[in-house]
């Protein structure tokens, strides 16, 4: 076998093999991966099958101007829906800068079967040919972290899957949708962040976007590209400010707001703190753009309504929160839906409610 060494690293090339349906389907093919040995056994013998995509294609790729191709909504997308679901046709290891990092990529690509290789060599290339090979160029622009089983005493290592549509998609700092990846399945699933617009151009989040402004655009010069997106491209130095303030903000939250819990035990604090600091929250993030922040902000204000007992809230703010996690997060709005059917499921409803009645029949 082929092995390359990085101090106490010995990286190996392995074929995954996939399944597209159930274990038993013929249909097999396999992903390629240059892993740190160790990794290998500690792989499962054998991935399950992805979870079911949606019924019809939800996506499209075309040309997205002088971001080259992007990825497109096909029909108007509800907040909370499954977009796509897509495995990795390549994994490399991200950061590691050895001489033999040439030669591996030079084995890695005979290794993938056709049509994936012609998939792989069409996606973008964000460096010049005269600086790095053409397959470590690609890898270097496209592969976005996911995570591998590390068995003890095994070096740590961040890796990057290289995916057929899921690497079509180009950045912007205030995106609309989520990413999973679930190692069981070796696929990552894509969920839309609020309505999308048929015809509206699907976003991922190459770097953190609650860094302020001139942070992202010195992260993102490694993919070549001036970030020139709407929370980017801002009128004048005060926006700017503007924007770097709320993502400052909205980074360190719980330092700066009360917090759920402490609250909804402490009579000391008005009953509305945890809701109104929430809305300021959910104002921002849609300012923003942040949409993916906004589930645990909607859970607070539904609970903070249920341990004041007011139903008709909690049940507007609850069924917010069923709607955005039901396919990202399916036991946390199932927890919800339940507590929506009986709201007296849940353990602490009502509990300041009667606290201040208590009070104030003392
Ligand atoms: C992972 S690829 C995204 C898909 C790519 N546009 C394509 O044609 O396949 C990353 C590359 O897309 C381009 N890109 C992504 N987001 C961009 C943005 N917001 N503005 C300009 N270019 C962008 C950059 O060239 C970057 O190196």
């Amino acid at each position: 076998m082929v092995a390359w060494t990085n101090g106490s690293q010995t990286f190996v090339l392995h074929n995954a093999p996939i399944f597209d349906n159930d274990e038993s389907s013929t249909i097999e093919s396999a992903s390629v991966l240059l892993i740190d040995a160790p990794l290998v056994p500690a792989l499962p013998p054998t991935f399950k099958p992805p979870p079911p995509g949606p019924n019809a294609c939800l996506f499209f790729v075309a040309d997205a101007g002088a971001k080259g191709a992007g990825m497109f909504a096909a029909q108007d997308i509800p907040a909370g829906a499954l977009i796509l679901v897509d495995r990795p046709i390549a994994v490399v290891p991200s950061n590691v800068s050895s001489p033999w990092k040439r030669e591996a990529f030079d084995a890695l690509i005979p290794r993938i079967s056709q049509p994936s290789r012609d998939t792989v060599l069409a996606l973008a290339n964000c460096k010049p040919v005269e600086e790095c090979p053409v397959i470590e160029g690609i890898a270097y622009t496209n592969a976005f972290g996911i995570q591998l089983s590390t068995p003890p005493d095994t070096a740590p290592q961040e890796y990057g899957g290289i995916f057929p549509n899921v690497s079509r998609a180009n950045h912007r700092c205030g995106l609309n949708t989520a990413i999973k990846w679930d190692l069981a399945s070796f696929s990552v699933s894509m969920f839309s962040l609020r309505p999308v617009r048929a015809g509206e151009e699907i976003h991922n989040q190459y770097i953190d976007v609650l860094a302020p402004r001139h942070v992202r655009r010195a992260q993102l010069a490694r993919y070549d590209f001036d970030c020139m997106c709407p929370h980017c491209d801002l009128p004048d130095d005060d926006a700017v400010a503007r924007s770097d303030a709320a993502r400052a903000e909205l980074r360190d939250w719980h330092q700066l707001h009360p917090r759920f819990l402490p609250w909804s035990m402490d009579m000391c604090r008005s009953d509305d703190a945890v809701i109104v600091s929430s809305l300021r929250a959910l104002d921002l993030i849609e300012q923003e753009g942040l949409y993916g922040m906004q589930v645990p902000f909607m859970e607070d204000i539904a609970l903070s309504y249920a341990v004041l007992g007011d139903e008709q809230r909690f049940g507007e703010w609850a069924q917010k929160v069923v709607d955005l996690c039901a396919g990202q997060d399916p036991e946390r709005a199932q927890k919800f839906a339940s507590w929506i059917a009986n709201p007296q499921k849940y353990s602490r409803w009502g509990w300041r409610a009667k606290q201040r009645q208590r009070t104030c029949s003392d």
